[in-house]
């Protein structure tokens, strides 16, 4: 088993971490080299697999991320934005493959990341599904095909914890819509419409989010004109697919030359 790469999980108590410690222990690919939490955490010296509910797997939850990189051929992690500049840093120290699904991130936090990446591979996507990663290629091929008398909308529906808005996903999303535009998206992004708005302005590509109860993740990207629209849509109902890819990921990742990959890389699309 441990001839195999091994991999550490960040977060392991969040909603993917779990999910993805369970992914990685079923699967003979792979094998959990480590689990992290942050300092303080009640789960910490816990082994994982007590930890959340089931039967020891011999693996006990550390807050030492350099120590536990340093015996891992790959870190997968899904956290939050502030934790994982640092885990970037310390796992291109270890040459670990850093698979990251956090969202969120400023414009500073992916330079930062992608300077890390000089030194170790990184993958990084908003949305590690093969459906969502389809649905980026098929918004950008229509967003190609049609002009702006086509409103471009993009709505997405999370659950009631998260934090951040518009989701990783609406943002590739619209990203691929302004690529197939040949536009900026910063240039035309209108979010968080709210009173006398004005007029929709031509070419804007909009973006609506809505939050409650347990949704995992579903995208919208409507392309509306006078007579007709298109609805291209997606809808998880499993986190269990983000955790396939990112394991993927950490796979396809360790005989790659440094740099920063996304899921396309991944997925060859
Ligand atoms: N790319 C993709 O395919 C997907 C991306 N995501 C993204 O993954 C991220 C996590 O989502 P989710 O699992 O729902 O969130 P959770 O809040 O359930 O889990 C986040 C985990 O990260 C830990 N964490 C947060 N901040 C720090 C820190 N500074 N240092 C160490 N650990 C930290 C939390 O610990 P603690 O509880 O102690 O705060 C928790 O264990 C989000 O950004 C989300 O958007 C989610 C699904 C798919
Ligand atoms: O926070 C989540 O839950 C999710 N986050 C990602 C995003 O921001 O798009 C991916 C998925 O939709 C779930």
């Amino acid at each position: 088993m441990t001839d195999t790469p091994g991999i550490v999980i960040t977060g392991g108590s969040g909603r993917m971490g779990q999910m993805l410690v369970k992914a990685v222990l079923a699967s003979d690919k792979c094998h959990l080299a480590g689990v992290l939490e942050r300092a303080g955490h009640d789960w910490i010296g816990q082994d994982i697999g007590t930890a959340m509910g089931g039967q020891p797997v011999g693996v006990a939850v550390t807050d030492d991320a350099l120590e536990a990189f340093a015996r891992a051929q790959a870190v997968i992690d899904f956290t939050a934005p502030a934790a994982t500049l640092g885990f970037a840093a310390l796992a291109a120290q270890a040459r670990a493959v850093h698979v990251i699904g956090t969202t969120g991130l400023s414009d500073a936090d992916i330079k930062a990341i992608d300077a890390a990446a000089r030194h170790a591979v990184i993958v990084r996507a908003g949305n590690m599904s093969l459906g969502v990663n389809l649905l980026v290629k098929l918004t950008q091929k229509v967003a190609e095909a049609l002009d702006p008398d086509f409103d471009i909308e993009i709505v997405e529906a999370h659950h009631n914890q998260k934090v951040d808005a518009p989701s990783g996903t609406a943002l590739m999303l619209g990203e691929a819509a302004a690529t197939g535009r040949g536009v900026t998206l910063s240039d035309v992004r209108d979010a968080g419409r709210d009173g006398m708005t004005g007029a929709r302005k031509r070419g804007d590509i909009g973006f609506s989010a809505i939050r409650g109860g347990d949704i995992v993740g579903e995208h919208d990207v409507i392309f509306a004109a006078a007579g007709e629209r298109i609805v291209l849509r997606h809808l998880a109902t499993d986190r269990a697919i983000f955790a396939r890819g990112a394991l993927k990921a950490a796979l396809w990742g360790q005989d790659k030359a440094p740099g920063a990959y996304d899921m396309m890389d991944v997925l060859g699309l």
